[in-house]
């Protein structure tokens, strides 16, 4: 069974907007959860553009479905992760100025960092996934840092996906089967939507979770949140 895991990022997007708390992260997570939500994701950026740090602490007493945080292993996201102790650590490469995720890491390049954060957060009782891009060469050494899982980073499959799925798709089962082999588990994230999510589901039927915000947020502006996220769990019953 693939888990859907709900960013609620823009939700906390749209109650900055006025300064006040409407709408109320906190529970829009639980009537999440009371939708259907499998798991709740969460990535405070350093300038806490949308989630607070505080956000994560209020939402860490409520939260009972899977807690997933996202961030870059920064000394304040670890002592968050530290405090909290969130079922998963989403690590992603980004730097404080990214307007969103754009990457995922260079497995290679950054081993033995990742090596030091997986076991750290490990130390915590967390479970860990790594951001990655869907190419063979990050996976061996992914699986060498000691991650429990890594976090596919989709948005080039969702941009290909209408112009041609057959070939959008393709790395992506392609480093599935290898991450399989290597004893990854399997998640996959960003730029997930009703249009793209079902074929993906389809082609790699062993996905653990997605995790999947900014469509799903704008979604239910037009079709509730209650509706929207029992229409996106739809997608993954295939
Ligand atoms: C890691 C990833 O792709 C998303 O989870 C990310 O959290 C999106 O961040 P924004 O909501 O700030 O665009
Ligand atoms: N890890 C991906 C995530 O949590 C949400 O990404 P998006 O759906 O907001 O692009």
């Amino acid at each position: 069974m693939t888990k859907l895991s709900v960013n609620i990022n823009k939700i906390a997007t749209l109650r900055n907007a006025r300064g006040a708390n409407n709408p109320n992260v906190v529970q829009v997570a639980l009537d999440a959860e009371r939708f259907g939500a499998q798991g709740i994701t969460v990535h405070p950026r350093p300038d806490e553009r949308h989630i607070r740090y505080q956000d994560v602490l209020d939402l860490s007493k409520v939260v009972t479905t899977e807690f997933n945080i996202e961030g870059y292993p920064d000394r304040r996201f670890m002592d968050l992760i530290k405090l909290v102790k969130p079922a998963q650590a989403t690590l992603v490469p980004d730097p404080p100025e990214a307007i969103t995720s754009n990457s995922g890491w260079d497995t290679i390049k950054h081993l033995e960092y990742l090596k030091d954060i997986v076991a750290e957060l490990h130390s915590y009782g967390t479970r860990v996934s790594i951001f990655i891009n869907p190419e063979t060469k990050y996976f061996e050494p992914a699986k060498e840092t000691g991650t429990d899982r890594v976090e596919l980073y989709t948005e080039p499959y969702a941009v290909n996906f209408p112009k041609d799925k057959q070939a959008a798709i393709k790395p992506y089962v392609e480093v599935s089967e290898l991450a399989r082999q290597l004893g990854l588990g399997l998640n996959a994230g960003h730029d997930l939507d009703l249009h793209n999510l079902k074929f993906l589901k389809e082609q790699i039927p062993y996905l653990d979770e997605v995790s999947i915000g900014h469509a799903l947020v704008c979604d239910a502006l037009y079709y509730g949140l209650e509706n929207t996220i029992q229409m996106y769990r739809r997608q993954l019953e295939v």
